[in-house]
């Protein structure tokens, strides 16, 4: 399922289903706690027996000596002190059975580590569970969770990390389980809680978090104070959108849905046809483009009129067309400053270069007989081109694609957009979204910050970054899981403008269904899923744009309709 609730929704979710359907909420906590434990075990594998010993462990005995801080002589009682460090630590090799510690918090993300704790300790693995803040801030459902918990033979601990005997064996630890806060975190981490993250992230062996990593912000990705990084996040019903944005998505690991017995029908009706849902990405096409019609001819797919380019920014025009040429364009113009004319025409094969002609309207004319315009890769800022890019604006009625100096020459001017006629995507990244619109860098929250403006000004604004938002006029939202850190190179963005307007510009892709938002996603969708196939074959580092536009064959093919 590729729906995202925010944190309010879930609760609500939870709160519907346990007043109106009647599903005890332990019932829910308790599969939420199985699918936590499940991970667990997928990371640390079946229980160990117990075996002879086969030599120390050598880095976790140096443990035990760290803790004379001078050079002087230990005191008896530290030489004792010690000893036991160092039998805990190397105990490890007489009881290879699994060890895990659940740091749970206050509420009920708590009860699901503690009942996680329980089922853990079922299966015969050496756990310890540990409940950090107060216990009289515990839920109903986290106590009634101890309570099972020491009928099982369990207990729940306070956690003392200047405690050294419970620090090695936490260190002695093969998986931590993250059960401090889910959707209910409301501000930064810090005393205890601060403690056991950094705790845990110090460590090597992987931690589980359950339903977000705690620290995280759902709905944002922001982190509040400190987060936990986790290998596997288990995350309840539905996802959450933090987890694909931002600092969020870094954390998160591997993100795995889990059900927990929540009515399908209601994540239907509150989620799913919710006012403004928020997809993970868009799944209209099943993932499969339809296959291009057979008596189709290079103007059914699509005519694309791109103006770009200036002194020193040849290249960006010529990536943009390259992209929409290999995402099915049947007709690419590329029209450029005549000074940087002859550079650009010999980067073209396929794209039809031609120089920016001296009379407004013969520029008006050659956009107008196209389907799509993308404008605005390496323009520049020379007032003359923003006040050409404002008119093309206002006289032109075909789908406009607006990247970088194109959007730029926005701030200040956006009853140029506003006045459109036809449908406008905007694609900044955060700088460019700032200037746009005034607001403060860092944007905290991406999805209503794009949200707002696309509502505010029927486009559609893709808000580029670690989980690119793509926000349509009516309040839908996409989130990109596709992506990573190697496609942060000055010419990526101008791919996505070529690829976002060839797709656009093929009838045959946009159905009753396919909104241009939708498409636009879709584009977004595949250009960060070739950004993933080169950083596996070239590498983060070497990776660049140009190979996003090589690796769009394999990607397309990938999802193009079978025969
Ligand atoms: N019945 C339900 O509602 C279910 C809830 N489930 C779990 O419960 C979670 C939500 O539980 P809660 O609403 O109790 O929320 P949490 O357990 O996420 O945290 C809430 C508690 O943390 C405190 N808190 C928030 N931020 C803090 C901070 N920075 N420092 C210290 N204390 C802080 C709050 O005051 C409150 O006591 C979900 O994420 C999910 O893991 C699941 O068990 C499924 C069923
Ligand atoms: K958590």
């Amino acid at each position: 399922m590729s729906m995202l609730a925010t944190t309010e929704q879930m609760r609500e979710l939870d709160r519907r289903t346990i007043e109106e359907r009647g599903i005890p909420s332990l019932e829910l906590m308790e599969n939420a706690a199985r699918e936590a434990a499940q991970a667990v075990v997928d990371l640390v594998g079946p229980v160990k027996e117990p075996r002879r010993p086969d030599g120390v462990i050598g880095s976790a005995v140096s443990v035990a000596f760290v803790m004379m801080e001078d050079s002087r002589e230990p005191t008896p009682e530290e030489q004792r002190e010690m000893e036991a460090v160092r039998a805990i630590v190397e105990s490890k090799n007489t009881d290879p059975t699994q060890r895990i510690a659940v740091f749970c918090g206050p509420g009920n993300n708590g009860g699901d580590g503690i009942a996680a704790a329980r089922i853990l300790l079922e299966e015969g693995y050496r756990v310890r569970a540990f409940l950090v803040g107060g216990r009289e801030k515990m839920t109903p459902d986290a106590k009634a969770m101890e309570a099972r918990l020491i009928e099982a033979g369990g207990v729940l601990e306070p956690l003392d990390l200047e405690d050294r005997r419970l620090a090695a064996w936490l260190g002695t630890c093969d998986c931590y389980v993250d059960a401090l806060f889910g959707v209910g975190l409301k501000r930064p981490l810090e005393g205890d809680f601060l403690a056991a993250v950094q705790w845990m992230n110090g460590r090597r062996a992987p931690v589980v978090s359950c339903d977000l990593p705690s620290g995280v912000d759902g709905d944002t990705g922001e982190i509040l104070g400190q987060a936990v990084q986790a290998e596997t996040t288990v995350t309840f019903t539905c996802a959450k959108p933090g987890l694909y944005l931002g600092a969020g998505a870094g954390c998160a690991g591997e993100v795995r849905v889990a059900h927990i017995g929540i009515p399908q029908d209601l994540v239907h009706q509150m989620i799913w046809r919710g006012p403004e849902p928020i997809e993970l990405r868009p799944d209209y096409m099943h993932w499969n483009l339809p296959r291009r019609p057979a008596d189709g001819h290079k103007g059914d797919f699509g005519k694309v009129f791109i103006l770009g380019g200036s002194e020193g920014y040849t290249g960006a025009p010529v990536l943009a067309a390259c992209g929409a040429l290999r995402t099915g364009a049947g007709l690419v113009y590329v029209g450029v400053p005549r000074e940087i004319y002859p550079i650009v025409a010999v980067k073209c094969q396929e794209a039809m270069a031609f120089p920016l002609p001296e009379e407004y309207d013969k520029l008006l004319e050659k956009a107008r007989s196209c389907d799509v315009a993308v404008i605005g890769p390496g323009l520049g800022r020379h007032p003359r081109m923003e006040r050409l890019v404002r008119s093309l604006l206002c006289d032109l009625e075909i789908p406009v694609v607006l990247d970088a100096d194109g959007i730029n020459a926005l701030s200040g001017h956006i009853d140029s957009l506003d006045r459109r006629r036809a449908t406008t995507v905007l694609t900044p990244h955060a700088g460019e979204f700032v200037r746009l619109t005034g607001c403060a860098l860092p944007i905290q929250d991406r999805v209503t910050a794009a949200r707002t403006f696309a509502k505010d000004h029927r486009c559609t604004l893709v808000l580029k970054g670690r989980g690119t938002v793509t926000a349509a006029p009516d309040g839908r939202t996409w989130l990109n899981g596709t992506g990573n850190p190697g496609m942060a190179k000055g010419g990526s963005g101008d791919v996505l403008a070529g690829m976002i307007a060839a797709l656009l510009g093929q009838k045959h892709l946009q159905g009753p269904h396919a909104t241009v938002s939708e498409t636009t996603a879709l584009a977004v969708w595949l250009h960060g899923k070739a950004g993933d196939k080169c950083a596996q074959r070239f590498g983060e580092y070497a990776m660049l744009p140009s190979d996003l536009i090589g690796m769009l064959p394999e990607v397309l093919k990938e999802n193009e309709e079978r025969k």
